[in-house]
């Protein structure tokens, strides 16, 4: 017999049920960002049509709860997919759930442990080579590539460890032969590219590989394996940027204001990556860089 109740009761009730379907969503929702779920897990099991948590979930709510999308790429990200803001996971059409399971698929990763190609970029002077250096001197589970440049070596750098010193006749017979995966001119000056072999070697041994190039480069490596993962790090604010390219002292007056002029530029390129990370704290950045690398990290 089905049960008749005043209608307090009812409201009553009801809200309850209003409250525990919202913890429940909320829930779902902290087992992606602490990435004990994949959104794509919560996705599918919208999608076997079982009426819980993860099919009242909002899309917009299951996106910006992925690490490193916040609420203006999800928004761009929800567009792009045709997908309405209100819509919930569980409503979606076949269509759109074709669309969103492929996007969280490149996003995430067919498997969370699979190696590696992560891009770490940035604009001058925000610690892209300290956060590396650190990476390199931390977590020897990472490969970090060392790149080719016809710059002059700097007082201390070694050869072969920090870049492969080689002249213009060099480095044009690496870009003929193909040797290189991505090459750029930095700052109107010198040419520095990523030799190819070692990457694809590492990759293919299931290492990871973290490239700290420019944001021409990061664009060229997007374009040749739409699997890398491009980071862009950012400055906790803009003069702690200037304080630290002029603190470094490496640059004269001229060549930092000529940077600072490339790092507008560039800044203005940050949502073309898949994350941004804020450089405050070296080691925390690092950890953060190193999450997305999907290694373990070293004792
Ligand atoms: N495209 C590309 N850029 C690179 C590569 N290696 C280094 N860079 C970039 O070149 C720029 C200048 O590097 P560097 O001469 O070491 O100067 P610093 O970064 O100012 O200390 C930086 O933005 C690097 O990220 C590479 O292999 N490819
Ligand atoms: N998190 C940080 N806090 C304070 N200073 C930093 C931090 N990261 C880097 N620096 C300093 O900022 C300067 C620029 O860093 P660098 O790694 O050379 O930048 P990039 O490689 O991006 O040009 C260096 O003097 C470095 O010691």
């Amino acid at each position: 017999m089905p049960r008749v109740n005043p209608p307090e009761v009812d409201r009553v009730a009801a809200a309850q049920a209003a409250v525990a379907a919202r913890r429940a969503r909320a829930a779902v929702k902290r087992s992606v960002a602490d990435r004990s779920r994949t959104a794509l897990d919560v996705a599918e099991t919208a999608w076997k049509g079982q009426g819980g948590p993860e099919s009242t979930l909002r899309v917009r709510e299951l996106l910006t709860s992925v690490p490193g999308l916040g609420p203006v790429r999800a928004a761009g990200v929800m567009e792009r997919l045709g997908i309405a803001d209100a819509k919930r996971v569980g409503g979606l059409g076949v269509r759109q759930r074709v669309r969103l399971r492929e996007f969280l698929l490149e996003r995430e990763g067919a498997s969370p442990e699979r190696a590696r190609l992560v891009v770490l970029a940035g604009p001058t002077a925000v610690g892209k080579g300290t956060v590396s250096t650190h990476i390199r001197d931390n977590f020897p589970g990472v490969l970090l590539s060392v790149s080719a440049t016809t710059r002059d070596p700097r007082p201390g750098e070694i050869d072969g460890k920090h870049y492969y010193f080689v002249d213009h006749a060099e480095f044009d017979r690496l870009i003929a032969e193909d040797e290189l995966l991505e090459w750029a001119t930095v700052h109107n000056q010198n040419r520095y590219g990523t030799p190819r072999g070692p990457v694809d070697a590492a990759l293919d041994a299931g290492d990871s590989v973290l490239l700290e190039i420019d944001i021409q480069g990061a664009r060229q490596v997007k374009r040749a394996m739409p699997e890398a993962v491009l980071v862009f790090l950012l400055p906790p604010s803009w003069e702690e940027m200037v304080r630290r390219l002029v603190g470094r002292g490496t640059e004269s007056p001229e060549e930092q204001q000529r940077r600072l002029e490339t790092a507008k530029v560039e800044l203005a390129a940050q949502d073309e990556f898949d994350h941004a990370v804020v450089n405050d704290d070296v080691a925390r950045a690092a950890q953060e860089v190193v999450d997305l690398l999907a290694v373990p990290a070293a004792r």
